[in-house]
């Protein structure tokens, strides 16, 4: 495999910046990406202007919106998401299965509805920023955290859903429980040179591919990076190294 090319099939580049203009300036700096990620900050401040601009450059789109509410609450929420014709679209596991059903069908009709393809719609199991102690006492669930990373994963599988997000040290188990087929998607990486900040479970890029990682989300150590190409390439060849 060429240079750079298990980077740009497998990184997805999470665009948490302010405005409409931020988020140009860096898909334009960064040409080779091929996937980015619009959140909740980007979205909220741009609408789904923004998206356009990215299916205008060929880009992939990952709307991570992370939909948390009652069952008919996101099955609206993601038949309208649906309907922009998005590759990656998220919602929180603890909807619980009812809330998990209900989006995946009606992530169905909104796209068949618009005449789009479906999104793959992907669960968080449990974010990347919080670690074992937090699980136990701040919100208090009396599991090991690997063992409810897999509930969470093996609940948003059972509902149908496409794959789940989830830290990429829980790929291995994840993967051998879940099977080939259920997209594991992961954020919380940091190649060696980056600060972590709120990161609590992460790995480098080239140990979640060889983990098994289907995707991996990497933000800050690129967005931020006083050169964004050259975090990129040093992010490329990496990854090069391992394919
Ligand atoms: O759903 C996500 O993408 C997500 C889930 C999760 O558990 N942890 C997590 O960090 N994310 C997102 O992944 C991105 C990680 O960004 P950086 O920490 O800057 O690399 C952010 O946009 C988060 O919103």
């Amino acid at each position: 495999m060429g240079s750079g090319e298990l980077a740009q099939q497998r990184v997805i580049v999470a665009l948490d910046v302010p405005d409409e203009e931020s988020a140009i300036a860096l898909v334009d700096r960064l040409e080779d990406v091929t996937f980015f990620k619009v959140g909740l900050e980007l979205f909220t401040s741009t609408g789904p202007k923004i998206l356009e601009m990215l299916k205008s450059r060929q880009k992939s789109i990952f709307l991570d919106l992370k939909f948390d509410d009652i069952p008919n609450t996101v099955a609206g929420a993601c038949r309208s998401a649906a309907r922009y014709g998005v590759d990656l679209l998220t919602i929180h596991a603890t909807c619980g299965r009812e809330a998990l059903k209900a989006a995946t069908e009606a992530a169905q009709v909104g796209a068949a509805q618009a005449g789009v393809k479906p999104p793959k719609l992907i669960a968080v199991t449990l974010l990347t920023s919080i670690s074992a102690r937090q699980l136990a006492f701040d919100l208090k669930i009396p599991l090991e955290l690997p063992e409810y990373a897999l509930e969470m994963a093996l609940m948003a599988q059972e509902s149908g859903l496409d794959g789940v997000v989830c830290s990429p040290q829980e790929v291995v188990q994840l993967r051998q429980s879940c099977g080939d087929d259920f997209l594991l998607v992961c954020p919380g990486i940091r190649p060696t040179w980056a600060d972590k900040a709120d990161q609590k479970r992460s790995l480098t890029p080239a140990q979640a591919i060889v983990a098994g990682a289907n995707y991996l989300v990497i933000g800050r150590p690129i967005t931020t990076a006083a050169d964004p190409e050259l975090a990129w390439k040093r992010i490329s060849e990496d990854l090069s190294a391992i394919a």
